[in-house]
């Protein structure tokens, strides 16, 4: 369904601090903003902000000129974060019914809370394509060689977690009442419990849309290891997780099994996605290598006996991102 016809953005260089091994591994920009010298044909934009073609090993001759009119608007930018808030509501309201009607247990619902918010929140990343600030565009009147191709869509992104930490941030310090919240995403309750697991999880939300976005698989594996690896550790764990771990009793060999396997396999469909729409191009027997050690490597953290020290909500993903950013840069 053709909803926008734009003017195609232009190439520019890419920045130096991006022309690391990552860059060369992914072969063609990862870059869905590139701006090219010379037009190529008007692409008709569809619903999910495609990356034009950009041909493997283009040269990337400094942008000149006058300004560049990315043509994106930024009302689809405003409408998609009205429409993911929108999501992110219905999701939470969902499960508070569904709970509020006793047809699923208050465990099971923050589990699913927690597995399908980043999960979606990531899948909804495309839709978002204001290509570059307007200091870009000031910039580039200047006839400015800049190096940026800073996409700003990142940035509208980001308003949806932010918005849902300061919902966290209101209930979790009772300054106004939400059963509802507290209900789907709070395992005893309390409504001090948005202020731990909850909160972490939407910081880490804002950090990966704001550092690694939909232009490096980081974001993705990162988001895939907390959402859909410790997400339903948690659900195998409890259910067939009698085997515990011997040096942490408190988890199980199922839990960390179900956190290695499904892990790697919604990162592998997270990072087929965001591929599949041309934001990066992965040599994939190298990837699923990378993936599965970086799975390894959050599987094991996740194991440790450390969730007083440090919430699983950040030692996953945090432990993820280090992981996957040297993985793909080595
Ligand atoms: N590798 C794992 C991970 C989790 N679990 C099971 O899932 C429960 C909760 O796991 P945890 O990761 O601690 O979930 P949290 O996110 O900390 O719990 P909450 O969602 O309440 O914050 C554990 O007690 C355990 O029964 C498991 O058996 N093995
Ligand atoms: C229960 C949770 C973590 C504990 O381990 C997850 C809390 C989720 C937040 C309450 C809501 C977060 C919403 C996302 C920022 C946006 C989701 C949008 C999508 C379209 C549903």
């Amino acid at each position: 369904m053709t909803l926008l016809t734009y003017t195609p953005p232009f190439i520019v260089r890419q920045p130096p601090f991006l022309r690391t091994s990552a860059v060369e591994f992914l072969r063609t920009p990862p870059f869905p903003a590139l701006l090219s010298l010379e037009p190529s044909s008007p692409l008709r934009l569809q619903f999910l902000y495609r990356a034009p073609n950009v041909p493997r090993h283009a040269s990337f001759p400094v942008c000149r000129g006058l300004p560049i009119v990315a043509g994106a608007d930024l009302t689809q930018d405003a409408v998609a974060v009205a429409a993911v808030l929108a999501g992110a509501y219905g999701l939470v309201s969902t499960f508070d019914s569904l709970t509020g009607r006793n047809l699923i247990q208050q465990s099971l619902s923050r589990k699913l809370v927690h597995i399908l918010s980043g999960l979606m929140f990531m899948v909804s990343w495309p839709i978002f394509r204001y290509p570059f600030s307007s200091c870009s565009k000031i910039l580039i009147s200047l006839n400015f060689s800049f190096n940026s191709t800073s996409t700003s869509a990142r940035y509208f992104a980001s308003l949806v977690p932010m918005v849902n930490c300061l919902r966290l941030l209101v209930h979790g310090f009772s300054l106004v009442e939400d059963d509802g919240l507290i209900k789907s995403v709070t395992r005893h309750g309390n409504p001090e419990e948005l202020l731990r697991g909850p909160l972490y999880y939407v910081i880490v939300l804002i950090l990966c849309a704001l550092v690694f976005w939909r232009e490096s698989p980081v974001a993705v594996i990162a988001l895939s290891m907390m959402c859909g690896g410790d997400g339903v550790a948690d659900i195998m764990g409890r259910r067939f997780g009698s085997a515990k771990i011997p040096y942490n009793p408190d988890k199980s060999l199922v839990g960390s099994i179900s956190m290695f396997v499904f892990g790697f396999l919604v990162s592998v469909g997270m990072l087929y996605y965001f591929s599949a729409l041309g934001y990066f191009n992965l040599d994939w027997p190298s990837t699923l290598q990378r993936v599965a050690l970086v799975s390894m490597v959050a599987t094991v953290v996740e194991s440790l006996p450390i969730s007083n020290v440090v919430d699983d909500n950040l030692s996953v993903p945090l432990t993820t991102m280090v992981a996957a950013y040297l993985s793909f840069n080595i």
